[in-house]
């Protein structure tokens, strides 16, 4: 059912220095920052040439990655985000298999434009799974 790796995203605490560290010490390809008020996070994507990586930091008060950034200050992996062909058809999947979706269940658009759900991370290994329909 899943696909390609979409992104790896890291939760920091400071974007600026997180998107300059990439840029100047690891050489890589940092995008612009951008706000996703529905998600509550601003993300900063980075292009590799098999993946992306997404750096988040919260936006507004309530964002989902608060409790994560104050359990783990210095930042740290926050989730990994599998594509599908069918959002819906991988949630149903899923809920058989006693998998919880986050939220409303229903999928939200994310970052690329494109619907995405999440799935709760006890329930996989201790890893937040983000799909995302391509
Ligand atoms: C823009 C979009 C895109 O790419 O298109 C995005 O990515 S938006 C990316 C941001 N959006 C999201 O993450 C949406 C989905 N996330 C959520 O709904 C939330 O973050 C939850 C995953 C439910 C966690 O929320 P919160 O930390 O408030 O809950 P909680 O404190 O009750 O956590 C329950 C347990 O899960 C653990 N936990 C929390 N976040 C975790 C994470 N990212 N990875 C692994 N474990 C995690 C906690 O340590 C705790 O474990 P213990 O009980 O053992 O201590
Ligand atoms: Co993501």
């Amino acid at each position: 059912m899943i696909g390609r790796l979409n992104h790896v995203a890291i939760a920091v605490p400071d974007l600026t220095a997180a998107a300059e560290q990439y840029r100047t010490a690891l050489g890589a390809k940092v995008g612009a920052p951008q706000d996703e008020p529905d998600h509550g996070v601003t993300v900063i994507f980075i292009e590799l040439p098999n993946t992306k990586i997404e750096l988040l930091y919260p936006l507004g008060e309530n964002s989902p990655i608060n409790g994560f950034l104050e359990k783990n200050p210095a930042g740290g992996i926050h989730h990994i985000c599998y594509e599908v062909d069918d959002i819906l058809a991988a949630r149903d999947q899923l809920l058989k298999t006693g998998a919880r979706v986050l939220g409303t269940g229903e999928p939200k658009i994310g970052a690329h434009g494109k619907p995405v759900l999440f799935l709760h991370p006890k329930d996989f290994n201790g890893c937040l799974v983000e799909l995302e329909q391509v």
